[in-house]
């Protein structure tokens, strides 16, 4: 049976395949590179937050997931992003996938709108056509996600984004997808908490890779950061890049509590 990224990834092919009936690359090559405002500086602000002494939070607007369903009924992405901005976050991160996550391309825009944070495209990126997509909708970073590319399709994807002016967040689960993820050019190296394959969370897999993270990359911890306790263990092992997002979702105000969360 395949796992729920190979399924991802089928679906993702086939939303391309039919984008491109739609609106063909070339025309929406042209559309992004027509962008001339230059992009929020991802990695920048990340940096800029660790640099005063605080985490860099990259907090998501995320509506559902596979592994936990709803997340927020009440969920309107201008009023979260602005929260966000108010209370601390570094970035933003919005789901545009739709058939997995009910994320929206319009989710990014609106969230982008209300605040003046860098926003990462979160999606499934299986082709450049969906990074001259993000350029396009606004995003200022892709994320790639090394258990579903092979090594040239990343090494594309990302000449590509930086050609945009897009930043790269590559996303790793072990030894092996890290040591393909630092032959990237990009800093940005995030590893993800959950197995995709199974769903389970442990901030071991942090814990573990990052010796192997060299001090020039700017790691990040993805998922599975729901309490104090969790961002302490994190900063005792000088990890201050974090990638939130259900324990934000189920919040009355997300902002607020991240806030409470990163004080
Ligand atoms: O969250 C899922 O169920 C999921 C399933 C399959 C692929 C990716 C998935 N999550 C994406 C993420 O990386 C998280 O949204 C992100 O790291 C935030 O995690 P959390 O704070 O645990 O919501």
């Amino acid at each position: 049976m395949s796992d729920i990224l190979d399924r991802i990834n089928a679906v993702k092919r086939d939303e391309v395949a039919a984008a491109k009936a739609r609106l063909p690359l070339a025309a929406l090559r042209a559309e992004a590179e027509s962008r001339t405002e230059p992009t929020r500086g991802f990695e920048t602000a990340l940096r800029a937050k660790i640099a005063a002494g605080r985490s860099g939070v990259i907090a998501e607007v995320k509506k559902a997931s596979p592994s936990k369903g709803v997340l927020r009924e009440d969920f309107r992405p201008a009023d979260i992003a602005a929260s966000y901005e108010r209370h601390g976050a570094a970035c933003l991160s919005v789901l545009t996938d739709a058939p997995f996550f009910q994320g929206a391309t319009e989710y990014l825009r609106q969230a982008r709108a209300a605040c003046a944070l860098p926003v990462l495209r979160k999606d499934f990126m299986v082709d450049a056509y969906q990074v001259y997509e993000a350029r396009a909708m606004g995003a200022d970073c892709i994320l790639l996600i090394a258990a579903s590319l092979d090594d040239g399709l990343m090494t594309e994807l990302e000449d590509c984004a930086q050609g945009l002016g897009l930043d790269v967040l590559v996303e790793v689960h072990d030894g092996q997808e890290l040591d393909r993820a630092l032959r990237l050019k990009t800093p940005m190296v995030g590893i993800n908490n959950r197995n995709l394959k199974t769903f389970e969370v442990t901030l071991d897999t942090t814990l573990g890779l990052l010796k192997h993270v060299p001090p020039d990359r700017l790691l990040v911890t993805e998922s599975g950061i729901l309490g104090p306790d969790d961002v302490a263990t994190m900063r005792d092992a000088r990890v201050n890049a974090f990638l939130v997002g259900e324990a934000f979702m189920r919040a009355p105000d997300p902002g607020a509590a991240l806030a409470e969360l990163f004080r």
